[in-house]
């Protein structure tokens, strides 16, 4: 060793050498042990490796056991990056709601810009472009009145029931037929039109959808972890850049762009033509502004909207087959309200608490968005006391909130009446939050709970939904990505 270092043999060169060594571990310790003032407490972790070695493949549940210990709001290294993670109602509230222009940023992901090609709106790092598309999404989707909401579900779940009814008596898989109502849905409010379930293009989206890599392999502990080691990351990347090109949704939306573009219309047919002309006449003002951020719109659109209802509603239909009694009552409502053969109204849910009190405890019990999605501070700002430098990654851990003890009573258990009170009423708990919150929150929330409420009731009033009792599918196994995403399993389904 000292012949490498001293090659010509003078002994201060060794002393010099192993200082400056000294001297740099000194300095990077000290920046590491070196907070902000007021910043707020935390588990100091492995210098350069922040808490990485500490979280299992759920880090929201280490996230929560640390939060009792440093406060709700704390921070963590992860690698050299600065996040903060809230975990109670408080903190999320003063730091995303009361401070929501200071946290409208999202991390600049590098794995999300290099494979989420074109990026669009929701991994989109904040700024002019986002607003752009936010401001247009926000009022595209309040346009959507409550009658042609339910008019166009309805339509797919009709095709939807038939489709399943094929399989009545058998075990099946339903997720890919779940996708498509979902995805027609979709397609029906942005591209003006729905598809057959036999056309060759759509089915490409269906399977897009259903190739689950995309959802898991960018979950959070490896984006944490190639985010802090740049050769794992390039390595992996390589993998998830072939699965997200695979995937090829943006491929066919460009393809939609550009044939809507070609034919563009003075009428707004529907949310893409209208976009079009909109993002044509505002393309000229914003500079970097291109088709491709269009494009990126709405292939998330697509993926943001699709994936996540589908998975919900697949929590939702295994915890009713193996809560055979609360599919009863659900299903006895249904039948009071909506009747055998009726179709369900979004108005019918004033009258139907205990569905509202199930698809509730769903949504608390299996919450999609463990995390929700990591926001980043745009400016220095102070939040209960606390100094958030500008840079700094904030988690909202909401499968934490979700299972805070101190506010549910046996958090890991499915309970829809402690959504009821006395007489029976429906609560709403603003301790659940599973589409985020602030100016970032989920631009598709509305659209989300109409689906999940509709969609959900014509599948138990038509179906009985069963497991095999010799292998019942598990609730508790999932794939915790960017979003948690149940195993695939098979229900039995009985038409009534
Ligand atoms: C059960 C269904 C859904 C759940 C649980 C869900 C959840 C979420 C969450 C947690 C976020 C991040 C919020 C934040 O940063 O605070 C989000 C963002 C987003 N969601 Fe949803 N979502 C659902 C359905 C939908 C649907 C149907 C659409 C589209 C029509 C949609 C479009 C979006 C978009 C565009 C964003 C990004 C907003 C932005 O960055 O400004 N989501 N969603």
């Amino acid at each position: 060793f000292s012949t490498i270092l001293n090659p010509v043999g003078s002994s201060w060169t060794v002393e010099l050498v192993l200082v400056a060594i000294c001297v740099a571990i000194a300095i990077l310790l000290r920046n590491w042990l070196k907070r902000p003032s007021n910043y707020p407490p935390g588990p100091l972790g492995i210098p350069g490796l922040g808490v990485i070695p500490f979280l299992s493949t759920f880090p929201q549940r280490e996230f929560l056991k640390w939060s009792k210990k440093y406060g709700p709001m704390f921070s963590a290294r992860f690698g050299l990056q600065k996040w903060v993670v809230l975990n109670d109602y408080d903190s999320v509230v003063q730091t995303l709601v009361k401070n929501s222009q200071s946290f409208h940023g999202r991390p600049s992901i590098r794995l999300f810009i290099e494979t989420w090609t074109p990026l669009g709106i929701v991994f989109s790092t904040g700024g002019t472009i986002w607003k752009t598309h936010r401001n247009f999404g926000t009022r595209a989707v309040r346009s959507i009145n409550q009658n042609s909401m339910e008019e166009t579900i309805n339509i797919e779940i009709k095709e939807y029931v038939a489709r399943l009814g094929e399989h009545s008596g058998t075990s099946v898989d339903i997720h890919e037929i779940l996708i498509h109502a979902v995805a027609n849905v979709f397609c029906t409010f942005n591209l003006g039109k729905r598809f057959d379930y036999d056309d060759e293009k759509f089915n490409l989206l269906v399977k897009c959808i259903l190739n689950e890599k995309h959802t898991h392999p960018a979950g959070f502990n490896p984006t944490i972890f190639r985010l802090t080691f740049p050769l794992c990351r390039n390595k992996l990347s390589k993998v998830e850049r072939s699965v997200i090109n695979e995937i090829s949704i943006a491929g066919i939306v460009r393809q939609v762009v550009k044939d809507s573009t070609d034919k563009i219309e003075t009428e707004d047919k529907n949310m893409m033509n209208s976009y079009l002309n909109k993002s044509l006449s505002i393309a000229s003002s914003i500079e970097g502004y291109t088709t491709e951020d269009t494009v990126g719109f709405f292939t998330d659109l697509f993926i943001g909207g699709t994936e996540t209802l589908t998975s919900q509603l697949r929590w939702g239909f295994l915890t009713m087959a193996l809560h055979p009694e609360y599919q009863t009552r659900v299903r006895c409502e249904i039948d009071d309200v909506i009747g055998r053969n009726g179709t369900a109204k979004l108005s019918d849910q004033s009258k139907m608490p205990f569905t509202r009190a199930v698809i509730a405890e769903l949504l608390r019990f299996r919450t999609l968005g463990p995390l929700s999605l990591p926001r980043a501070a745009v400016k220095d700002v102070t939040v209960q006391g606390y100094k958030i430098p500008k840079g700094t990654n904030v988690f909202l851990n909401a499968w934490g909130l979700h299972n805070d003890e101190k506010i549910w009573e046996t958090p890991h258990l499915f309970i829809p009446d402690r959504h009821l009170d006395p007489d029976g009423n429906f609560v709403s708990s603003k301790y659940i939050l599973p589409f985020g919150a602030g100016v970032r929150s989920c631009l598709g929330e509305n659209l989300a709970r109409a689906e999940l409420f509709l969609v959900f009731v014509a599948t138990l009033q038509n179906f009985e939904l069963s497991v095999d009792e010799n292998k019942p599918p598990s609730l508790d196994e999932g794939r915790s990505g960017i979003i948690y995403t149940p195993n695939p399993f098979n229900l039995i389904i009985n038409q009534r």
